[in-house]
Order: C-alpha cells, then sequence, then structure tokens
C-alpha cells in the first residue's frame, strides 16, 4: 500500500541544537499513529516539518506520492492536511457555530470550484453544524467559545481542523490539561473519527489513553528515532523505558536540588 504520508531522513537544526537528525517514519492509510518521546525529543518539530512551519536541512516529506517538503502551509493544507494545535485559539467575539462555518467557508475558497458556491452559507452553517455533533458540542453551537470549559474548547478545535476537509489530521497534545474522564471522552472522540476513515498522528503525552487508542507508536528521542510498531510493544522496549526515565529524572533534579 503506497503511504499516506512518508518522512524520510529528516534532519532540522536550530542554530547549534539538532532538533531532528535523520529521523522519519511512514503513515498508512487510515492509521491512528501516536507519534511520542520524552521533553525535547522533536516531536513538535517533526509536526513542523510536516506542517511546512519549519523546513528541514535534509530529507523529505511525502504526502500521497507528492513531495511537499518545500511547499509553504496553505498549499499544503489545500493538499489535505489538518492541524490542530495544543493551545486552542477561537475567535473570542464570534460564537461557536460561526467559528466552524468561517473554517468551511475557508476550505471552499481554497479551490476555485469551490469559491464560486462560496455565497452558499446556509450549507456551510449546515456543515458546520454537522462537525459540531462529530465532535460533540452541538448544544454549545450558539455560546461564544470563553465561556466553554477547555475540554470544549479543544473539541472546537478540532471541529475547526475538520472544516478543511483534511485527509490527515495532526493533534498536538489535544488530552493536555483535561481531567481524566474528558480525555478519555476526547479520546473517544478521535477514535471515532478514525472510524470513519481519517488519519491521524496523535502527539501525546498521556500514555495510558495513547496505549488505549493507537494502532502503532513512533518514539523519538534526542531527535532520532528510538523505537516503531505495536504500542504495547514499543512500551514494553528497554531502550524506550530508558528514555522516558532519563527524562523524568532530568525533570525531577532541579526540585531535588
Ligand atoms: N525554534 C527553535 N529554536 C531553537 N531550538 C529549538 C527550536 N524548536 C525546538 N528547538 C529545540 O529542539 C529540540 C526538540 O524540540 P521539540 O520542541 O521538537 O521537542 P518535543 O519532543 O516537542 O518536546 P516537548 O515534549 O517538550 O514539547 C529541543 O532541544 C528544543 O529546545
Amino acid at each position: 500500500m503506497t503511504a499516506l504520508l512518508s518522512v524520510k531522513g529528516v534532519t532540522v537544526r536550530f542554530g547549534g541544537v539538532t532538533a531532528l537528525e535523520d529521523a522519519g517514519f511512514d503513515l498508512q492509510p487510515g492509521e491512528l499513529l501516536g507519534l511520542l518521546g520524552p521533553n525535547g525529543a522533536g516531536k513538535t518539530t517533526m509536526m513542523r516539518s510536516i506542517t511546512g512551519v519549519v523546513t528541514p536541512q535534509e530529507g523529505d516529506v511525502t504526502l500521497q506520492g507528492r513531495v511537499i517538503t518545500k511547499l509553504p502551509t496553505h498549499q499544503r493544507v489545500r493538499l489535505g492536511l489538518g492541524l490542530s494545535q495544543q493551545i486552542v485559539r477561537p475567535f473570542r467575539s464570534m460564537s461557536v457555530i460561526d467559528n466552524v462555518t468561517l473554517a468551511a467557508g475557508h476550505a471552499k475558497t481554497l479551490s476555485p470550484l469551490g469559491a464560486l458556491g462560496h455565497r452558499h452559507r446556509d450549507a456551510e452553517r449546515e456543515r458546520a453544524r454537522e462537525l459540531l455533533q462529530r465532535v460533540g458540542i452541538e448544544e454549545m453551537a450558539e455560546s461564544e467559545p470563553s465561556s466553554l470549559p477547555l475540554g470544549m474548547l479543544k473539541r472546537l478545535e478540532v471541529a475547526r481542523a475538520l472544516a478543511l476537509d483534511p485527509k490527515l489530521l495532526l493533534l498536538d497534545e489535544p488530552l493536555a490539561g483535561l481531567n481524566h474522564l474528558e480525555a478519555g471522552r476526547l479520546a473517544d472522540t478521535i477514535v471515532a473519527l478514525n472510524r470513519d476513515g481519517l488519519s491521524i498522528i496523535l502527539i501525546e503525552h498521556n500514555l495510558s489513553e495513547v496505549l488505549r487508542i493507537c494502532q502503532r507508536l513512533v518514539v523519538l528521542d534526542n531527535g532520532r528515532n528510538l523505537a516503531a510498531g505495536d504500542p504495547r510493544r514499543v512500551m514494553d522496549d528497554p531502550a524506550v523505558q530508558a528514555a522516558y526515565l532519563g527524562s523524568v529524572a532530568e525533570r525531577e533534579e532541579p526540585a531535588h536540588a
């Protein structure tokens, strides 16, 4: 099967810091893949190389057989990349549904044919309502984002990403800051989106949810590939455990100093 996304031999340096070195992985169509690694492993840099925020010094990113390494982000979005950020930034003065309608309208203007039909605001609103339903916040449609708890804001962020009709959705720590129950529910929503056919890459520190929902894991450490494959087998890998323990020890050290 041709990979939906292929990242090969990617190296990213920021001055003297090597954030990624010869790193890569493939994502098959329909997969829900967890991208893991301790703090500073290079996950965000990998995500940014895929979305085009960062251009690698070496290596290539290929989407559906097309090399996109040097394309700007908006062109990658047009080709089917969707991104839901860790920091949620809706337009605060607009209702929840207007936020998603705006994104749905933007999706149409991404293609010339869509732009011709752009006057069909009602259809966009209808689509926005469907998306709110898919992520489970349709009852909040007329509310302002500022009145929403974090768990719902995160769902709004996912709905806005879905409005751009992505083939591949990149989720950057969607469960961060949520309590156990909310995290489990949002993880269930992510599984439902994947079952509907959406391919997903999930960066997430909540390991129990990652293990519960991901079909495959890719683990980075110090900018390099450390392990990949079946989630349980990967987490049982002594090298992965050592990398995580090492990072916990590093984080805890100053507190004990
Ligand atoms: N814009 C930048 N300028 C300089 N160094 C950077 C930049 N972005 C990342 N780095 C460095 O690159 C390395 C990888 O960082 P990155 O944020 O990709 O890791 P991460 O796995 O996402 O970490 P975390 O889990 O803490 O978010 C780190 O050493 C980081 O300090």
